[in-house]
């Protein structure tokens, strides 16, 4: 099966129809071929730097191929949801000062000293007074404009989402709903797997395809712990967040966040123990890198050869600045996967014909997710019968 994808992942189109030109008989053996297939799990290692959307996809799986997420379980989703709001709230009021803005009125700071002298742990309850300082600050002039400085400061993508859903989330009768799921954020630490089954359509044989999926903490302290999970891994899926064009990382914060990616991308693309597995880039978080920019913020300030790029021929149309700046990014990663590298004689693969997939993602929008999984699931179909009809 590896190996099948392996020389799947060589061939960026798949003909299937001319290789189908054969007798119902020479069909169906085709395609009892491919479903013995089926029967081992194909593994998938999502991979890329701290907050890139990992382990989002993840819930995505669960939500889109096991039966999502019962009411008990939303409800242990509580604490984190809770801690990502008071995070929010603690980082804003902490930058207030460091940033030299005002808050709006005395009361906003009042609340905003409340909130500090609790640390940056939330409460284990959230009492009356609690709340009216939450919605008092979120509202607060001086905190918005903070908040449009988010570049400078380690906040959360999530701020907005909970902070703007904050009273729903303060009733005492509160479930989490799953878009709140999909929005908390929890860093990973170690290795967590998923498994689950996603059915073949009729047309591709029938029958079902399981799935295993690895995600790992994409923090610079976690990534020793990668090559645990290496061996045996058919598919790398890298998610690179477009959204960080103008952040530093929480770990080194000279580091710009989107150059970090690109650098482990390329170690990861050049990792001689996955040189066999196909390479799959979620260029994710495509809401945030809009948002940044119709706010006024450019790649160009963090990237000056983006102007290079706009300036030279491009084989597409590109309409406005998301377009090119996204366009930018992944020709950024085109480049690296173009970058000569040593053929590796120990298993004699050649690294200069290996495929790189792109797709442009919201790892928070499910439909986006469902879209894009349903196109690789496809690929690997496609790949499979016809590696069986070239066996
Ligand atoms: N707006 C938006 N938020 C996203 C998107 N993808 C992920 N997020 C949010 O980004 C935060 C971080 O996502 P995670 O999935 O926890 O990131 P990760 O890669 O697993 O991070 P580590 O575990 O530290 O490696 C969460 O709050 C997600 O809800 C996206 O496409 N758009
Ligand atoms: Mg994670």
């Amino acid at each position: 099966m590896k190996l099948k994808l392996l020389r799947y992942l060589r061939h960026t189109k798949p003909q299937m129809q001319d290789e189908f030109q054969t007798t119902p008989q020479d069909v169906e053996q085709q395609f009892t071929e491919v479903r013995k297939s089926f029967r081992e799990a194909v593994k998938i290692l999502l991979l890329g730097t701290a907050e890139s959307g990992k382990t989002t996809i993840i819930k995505q799986m669960r939500i889109l191929h096991i039966n999502g997420y019962t009411d008990e379980e939303r409800c242990d989703k509580i604490p984190e949801i809770l801690q990502n709001i008071h995070e929010s709230i603690y980082q804003l009021v902490q930058h207030m000062s460091i940033l030299g803005i005002q808050y709006q009125s005395i009361a906003s700071r009042k609340c905003a000293e409340y909130i500090l002298s609790l640390g940056d742990q939330a409460p284990e309850y959230m009492n009356d007074e609690y709340c009216d300082h939450i919605i008092t600050l979120w509202n607060d002039v001086g905190i918005r404009t903070c908040f449009e400085r988010a570049h400078e400061i380690p906040l959360l993508d999530s701020t907005k989402y909970f902070l703007d859903n904050f009273e729903r989330i303060s009733d005492p009768e509160y479930i989490p709903s799953t878009e709140d799921i999909l929005h908390s954020r929890k860093i990973t630490t170690g290795i967590h797997q998923i498994t689950f089954k996603v059915k073949v359509p009729r047309t591709m044989g029938g029958g079902v395809q399981e799935f295993r999926m690895y995600d790992v903490g994409g923090q610079r302290d976690q990534r020793n712990k990668w090559i645990q999970v290496f061996e045996g891994i058919q598919a790398v899926l890298f998610l690179i967040s477009c959204g960080d064009f103008d952040q530093c990382l929480r770990e080194d914060p000279r580091q710009n966040r989107l150059q970090e990616a690109l650098n482990l991308f390329r170690s990861v693309w050049q990792n001689r123990f996955l040189a066999s597995a196909g390479f799959i880039v979620f260029l994710n978080k495509q809401d945030v890198m809009e948002r940044k920019i119709r706010a006024g913020k450019h790649i160009v300030d963090y990237f000056p050869d983006f102007e290079d790029f706009c300036n030279s021929p491009q084989e597409g149309n590109y309409f406005d600045e998301s377009d090119w700046t996204k366009r930018f990014i992944q020709h950024k990663l085109i480049d690296i996967t173009r970058e000569p590298f040593k053929r590796n004689s120990r298993n004699n693969i050649d690294y200069s014909r290996r495929e790189c997939y792109y797709h442009f993602t919201i790892a928070t929008d499910t439909s986006c997710v469902r879209k894009v999984f349903n196109d690789v699931h496809q690929m690997i179909l496609h790949q499979n019968m016809k590696l069986v009809t070239l066996l």
